[in-house]
């Protein structure tokens, strides 16, 4: 791949990667560049093509077009070579109800026809101990809360040592409590030198833990880089406090700025280029009580609600 261009080795590149079915876009043709160590946030809400970019990246489905890598091997080319060094979790494995949490992972392991049957019984100890389920392995999976079954879903993705982990929507379905125990697992993973590609919709599942985030929004991608680079690439906004909200919003539009928005005793709106201090003359000149003014950049999740035009906790 000719894509030298960008510094030491990616853990995943691609470059115009692009999916099409029918007559549908379903990714089109984004440049991923997921730094090694990195704990890369891929979000964007449901629909907007991230599992679908995902089972490309693993070689589950062939792009249309585009090309990428995974840990700086050419794919699927070398898929051979590359795949035993990535965990994933895409659409989770299936589970037995009725076999205990190590009984289901000795018969994942048994199936994978590269693991080494030898080594199964250690390798699947290491893997419960490493996402906390060794107390628990003996249990049935039913008897497993949300958050156990998505560690056990981890520990499956564990059976080897990977460099790499890919993971669709872990925290997808899970009470908040499920939500915690999975995010602090992946900080842990990425702490032990593991790259992290990890979707969601919500941004909120997984902003703690993200070093950089790529943002989906209808096929494509529309921010990437790191948290900071992202929020940077926000712009300053202004709020006003008034209890005169409909004659502040009309001050701010005639002032020039844009997007404003009204809600209970709060008018805020993009600064662009204006002058920070002509606006609250301008608003007392028009009789407008300012009760509290502010210019602040915006938060990462007013960013995204930029990006993508909706809320990420929407659909929650
Ligand atoms: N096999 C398929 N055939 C036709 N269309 C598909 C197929 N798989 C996905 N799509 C369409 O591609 C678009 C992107 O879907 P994708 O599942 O990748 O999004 P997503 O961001 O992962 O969303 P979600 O979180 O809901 O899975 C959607 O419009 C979806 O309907």
């Amino acid at each position: 791949m000719t894509t030298g261009t960008s510094g030491p080795a990616a853990a995943v590149r691609s470059r115009g990667l692009t999916k099409r079915f029918r007559h549908q876009v379903a990714v089109n043709s984004i440049d991923l560049e997921v730094p090694t160590g990195s704990v890369y946030g891929f979000l964007g809400p449901n629909g907007s093509g991230k599992t679908t970019t995902i089972r490309m990246l693993l070689g589950l489905i062939r792009p249309t077009s585009g090309e990428h890598e995974l840990l700086g091997q050419p794919m699927p080319r070398r898929a051979g070579a590359v795949l035993g060094r990535v965990g994933s979790l895409v659409e989770g494995p299936a589970f037995h109800p009725y076999l205990s949490g190590r009984a289901n992972l000795v018969r994942l392991d048994a199936a994978d026809r590269q693991s080494d049957p030898g080594t199964a019984s250690r390798r699947i100890d290491a893997a419960l101990d490493r996402v906390g389920l060794l107390a628990a392995a003996r249990k049935r999976y039913r008897a497993y809360s949300l958050g156990m079954r998505q560690r056990l879903a981890i520990a499956a993705a564990l059976l080897e040592p990977r460099e790499l982990l890919v993971l669709d929507e872990p925290t997808n379905g899970l009470d908040p409590q499920g939500t915690r125990e999975v995010r602090s697992l992946v900080a842990s993973l990425a702490a032990d030198g593991a790259t992290v590609l990890i979707s969601s919709h919500l941004l909120s599942e997984v902003e703690q833990i993200c070093t950089h985030l790529g943002v989906m929004h209808v096929g494509n991608l529309v921010a990437q880089g790191s948290v900071a680079e992202v929020r940077s690439g926000s712009e300053p906004r202004v709020r006003v406090d008034s209890d005169r909200e409909e004659d502040a919003a009309r001050v701010l539009r005639m002032l020039g700025i844009a997007d404003v928005k009204v809600s209970p005793g709060q008018i805020q709106g993009l600064l662009g280029q204006i002058a920070v201090e002509k606006i609250v003359p301008a608003l007392v000149h028009e009789g407008v009580p300012v009760l509290g003014f502010a210019v602040a950049g915006q938060s990462l999740e007013d960013r995204f609600v930029q990006l993508t035009g909706e809320g990420f906790d929407v659909s929650g």
